[in-house]
């Protein structure tokens, strides 16, 4: 329906209310717009002594750190900046600080975490995403209690038990290449196969569920990876729209929020349409899986499960059990289970998908290292006469470990956090930067109340400081010999939970998956090396930034994300 016959449609239903709240919102908006403009004329920032880049554009910092083809702002901040750095907000917005500094990363992640909430902007995203008040979208006391319940399922005891269904389902794909590749080298876009494992990985051994992804006329897997793929690319572009969406998820009654979304899909704006299509497509999925798993779990417990993709294994049935088992003050809502269910599988795909391919690309060009991997897969295999390696099994291979350490600290697949400053702090600094007004050292930051603070993932991982002066280079080997405590050049310690590195995160709201990540990983590298062979083609793949990275073909962008590869048997 075009857009004016459904605002008149949408008038006419409900009335005189709905044209004053529409006019309301829109006077809203200005003054909000002009108060800023004021604002940010009249006043001084806080942070006038602290060196960092020139915003391209009068709007500030946020549309260069959402710029999805400029990685280096993210890659580069610390070597440039140093390990803390002003963002400058522009005409419409205040200042922010850009952070990876050890001991700063303490005091925001571990120390002062309950002054650093998780953003409104990424709260409301995940929220709107997740359709409820998941892990993503709650802080303090209901984020500890969700965690509590949550935890445990993620430890190595429940995650090595998933062995089995991860070999399976890598050696769906093992199969599907070697039928591809049978008679010669082949072109093929691996990216493609190894979206369809990790989502399979993660839909039967996070939630229970198949999408049959491996079936190319699977209705589902198109529509659901369809919409996983789109949805954050497309949120990076409403960047400047996040600051509202928490109010956005909060408006009641209903029928307004509903009729509001009606009408700004009928906008003639693709990113939004894309987010708004994504978000209204996975969110039925995992409220179809949640009933059948309760009404099954109610029937018979978990061995009502056991004919499910997962046999009742999977991490949302176990905290679904605990959950259930918990006293009553402990007790998950349905709508936050099912909130947490999409938070997994969001939070789970596109990040290995992405590290999967990232780790294969990197070998492609390197086929010395592409070897040594393989040696030390064929050699634990044959240890096994062929049987599949398990999670303890895959573990103790120092050469794959470094490989998967070394992509995943010189690649994050999230680049930055964002946290947003609850009072009024102090940040203490491991390494001084210089005041630009008087040159002196600064050993500490007074950090206003309201600031927005990005914890620089890839920017800590990148620092020479911590890693050396060749810390931008891909070397695996700066890991073997090395204990998880020793990684960084100096010892210097970072709150990262994974080798001191921050890809994961650290403090209260680390990545509960990172075991299943690994997991997934290793199990998929060990299927695959020994039996292909992977060569790179003459289409340069290049990694762009949507709060996620994803590879895109240079010059092919408008095909959406590929990584070509000659593929072969050994
Ligand atoms: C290479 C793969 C992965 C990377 C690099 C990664 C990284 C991260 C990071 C940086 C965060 C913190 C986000 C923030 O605070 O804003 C996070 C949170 C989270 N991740 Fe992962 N993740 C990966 C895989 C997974 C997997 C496989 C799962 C599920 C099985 C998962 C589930 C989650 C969840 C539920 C959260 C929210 C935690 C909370 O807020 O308490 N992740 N992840």
């Amino acid at each position: 329906m075009p857009f004016l016959e459904l605002v008149q449609a949408t008038l006419t239903d409900n009335g005189l209310r709905f044209s004053i709240m529409v006019k309301a919102a829109v006077v809203g908006l200005l003054v909000v717009l002009v108060l800023k403009f004021v604002k940010a004329l009249t006043s001084r920032s806080p942070y006038e002594h602290i060196p960092g880049p020139q915003p391209s554009s009068i709007f500030g910092y946020l549309p260069d750190m959402h710029n999805p083809n400029d990685l280096d702002f993210h890659f580069k901040m610390t070597e440039r900046h140093g390990h803390v750095a002003r963002l400058r907000g522009g005409l419409f917005g205040s200042d922010g600080l850009y952070v990876s500094d050890p001991l700063a990363l303490h005091t925001i992640l571990v120390r002062n975490q309950s002054i650093f909430h998780e953003s409104t902007e990424f709260s409301g995203l995940f929220g709107i995403i997740h359709h409820g008040d998941g892990l993503a979208s709650v802080w303090g006391n209901d984020h500890k209690k969700q965690r509590k319940l949550m935890n445990p399922v993620f430890t190595a005891a429940y995650v090595s038990k998933l062995s089995p269904l991860f070999n399976r389902i890598a050696n769906e794909l093992r199969s599907r290449w070697s039928a591809e590749v049978q008679s010669g080298p082949v072109v093929m876009d691996i990216l493609d196969g190894l979206t369809r494992t990790a989502l399979e990985l993660i839909s039967q051994g996070g939630i229970g569920h198949t999408f049959n992804s491996f079936d190319k006329n699977s209705k589902e897997f198109v529509e659901f990876h369809e919409a996983l793929k789109d949805v954050l690319p497309a949120a990076s572009k409403l960047f400047f729209l996040m600051p509202y969406f928490e109010a956005w998820r909060k408006i009641q009654p209903v029928w307004l929020r509903r009729t509001l979304a009606r009408l700004a899909y009928a906008l003639p704006w693709p990113s939004l349409r894309y987010f708004i299509n994504a978000v209204n497509t996975m969110h039925p999925v995992c409220v179809k899986v949640f009933r059948q798993k309760k009404a099954a779990m109610e029937r018979g417990g978990v061995a009502a499960l056991a004919n499910t993709a997962s046999g009742g294994r999977d991490l949302t049935t176990l905290f679904m059990q605990a959950n259930m088992e918990a006293d009553e003050e402990d007790k998950m809502l349905d709508e936050i289970v099912i909130a947490n269910m999409s938070a997994i599988v969001l939070g789970g795909q596109e990040t290995t998908s992405g590290a999967m391919s990232r780790l294969i690309d990197l070998m492609s060009s390197n086929p010395t290292l592409q070897d040594w991997i393989r040696e030390e897969l064929q050699e634990a295999l044959a240890k096994k006469n062929g049987q599949p390696l398990d999670y303890y099994e895959l573990n103790a291979l120092p050469r794959l470990d470094a490989l998967c350490r070394e992509a995943l600290r010189l690649f994050a697949p999230v680049t930055f956090v964002w946290r947003q400053t609850m009072e009024d702090t102090v940040i203490p600094l491991q390494y001084p930067i210089k005041d630009t007004r008087t040159q002196n050292d600064i050993h500490e930051i007074v950090v206003r109340k309201g600031t927005p603070v990005y914890v620089g993932l890839a920017s800590t991982n990148r620092s020479t400081a911590l890693w050396g002066p060749d810390a931008a280079e891909f070397k695996p080997e700066r890991w073997i010999g090395r204990q998880a405590h020793e990684s960084t050049m100096y010892q210097v310690k970072t709150p990262g939970i994974f080798s001191n590195m921050m890809t994961f995160l650290g403090g209260g709201r680390a990545c509960p998956g990172m075991k299943f990540a690994l997991l997934e990983i290793k199990t998929v590298m060990s299927v695959l090396l020994p039996t292909f062979r992977f060569e790179r083609t003459e289409e340069a793949v290049d990694w762009r930034l949507g709060i996620t990275l994803s590879p895109y073909v240079r010059g092919k962008e408008e095909e959406g994300p590929r990584v070509p590869m000659q593929v072969s048997l050994m």
